[in-house]
């Protein structure tokens, strides 16, 4: 064989085993995780965004409640978003959590995971929990009970009284516990729980996944002013292990915690930036806290 030869052949043995590094990558050879090998499971934020939405548009029977949405979210951040009624901000979590379809657009979950591609329960199972504004416990349950069962996979009522949880998973419910502020409640019955001990309870039905990134719409309304304190407490402590993402209206307790805040308007993002500069924003005024 001549040199010439000898070397285009080291090059295509070269290329080759490039092309099989990368595609055995979590991200199927795709830039992002090209030259770093995933574990199962792990979120690729090299990029350094944890959830990013691209022109996302959806109409219900004509009417774009969602318009060329597009905004990211960094690994660890909590995000305020905030908007006027009928800005888009409960679909928008639709859409991230895949209960409702956008028209068009794209929502990764980190740069590999394209979650238009998975449904809802996947999503969830992909790192991402929701909290709805209502507080869904179960209030016949104790709190411990609920907590546990948090991590039964299998929600039937034989199998989740069969559950029984292992010693990590002890371990995690007393850290969730604590972080919640439970641990003198663990065998009350969360029906008798007040309202802002639901709220906390469900949002440590959450955590006991370790979700990636949590979605929590409108988590203080109907709150007293010392639970919202208190939740205020809990979400600064989240941020940094969890990303998250949170819809309120209560701007008192959006200035405690907030850093960057999002406004939404018509189905898209109006103005983004600290609380002070986006209260300043004329668009703002006029559009929602001139209202
Ligand atoms: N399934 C649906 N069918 C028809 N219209 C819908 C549907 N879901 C939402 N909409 C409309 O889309 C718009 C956005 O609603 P959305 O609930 O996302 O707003 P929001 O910002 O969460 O408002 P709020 O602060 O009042 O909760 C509203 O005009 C709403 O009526």
């Amino acid at each position: 064989m001549t040199p010439d030869l000898m070397d285009a052949g080291a090059e295509r043995v070269a290329r080759h085993i490039a092309f099989e590094q990368a595609l055995h990558t979590e991200s199927g050879g795709r830039a992002a995780g090209y030259g770093r090998h995933l574990t199962p499971g792990e979120v690729d934020v090299t990029h350094g965004r944890i959830l990013y939405l691209e022109d996302v548009s959806v109409s219900f029977d004509g009417f774009k409640a969602i318009n060329k949405l597009s905004l990211d979210i960094a690994p660890g951040e909590l995000r305020c978003i905030i908007g006027p009624n009928g800005a888009g901000k409960t679909t928008m979590m639709d859409i991230i959590t895949g209960k409702t379809r956008p028209d068009e657009g794209s929502v990764y979950f980190g740069s590999t995971i394209d979650l238009l591609r998975h449904k809802e329960a996947e999503i969830a199972q992909l790192g991402i929990g929701r909290k709805f504004q209502k507080p869904t416990v179960f209030e016949h349950l104790t709190v411990f009970e609920n907590l546990e069962l948090a991590l039964a996979t299998d929600k039937g009522v034989k199998s989740s009284m069969l559950f029984k949880l292992d010693s990590a998973q002890c371990d995690r419910l007393a850290e969730v516990l604590h972080t919640i502020h439970l641990e003198g409640s663990v065998l009350r019955m969360a029906g008798n729980l007040s309202h802002g001990q639901k709220q906390w309870l469900e949002i440590g039905m959450l955590l006991m996944q370790d979700p990636k990134l949590l979605l929590l719409d409108e988590p203080v309304a109907g709150m007293t002013d010392e639970e919202t304190a208190r939740t205020a407490e809990l979400f600064l402590s989240l941020k940094g292990k969890h990303s998250l993402m949170v819809v309120e209206h209560d701007m008192s307790f959006i200035r405690t915690i907030s850093e960057i805040v999002t406004v939404l308007c018509d189905g898209s993002v109006l103005a983004q930036g600290t609380l002070d500069e986006v209260q300043a924003d004329e668009r703002v005024i006029e559009v929602y806290l001139g209202r």
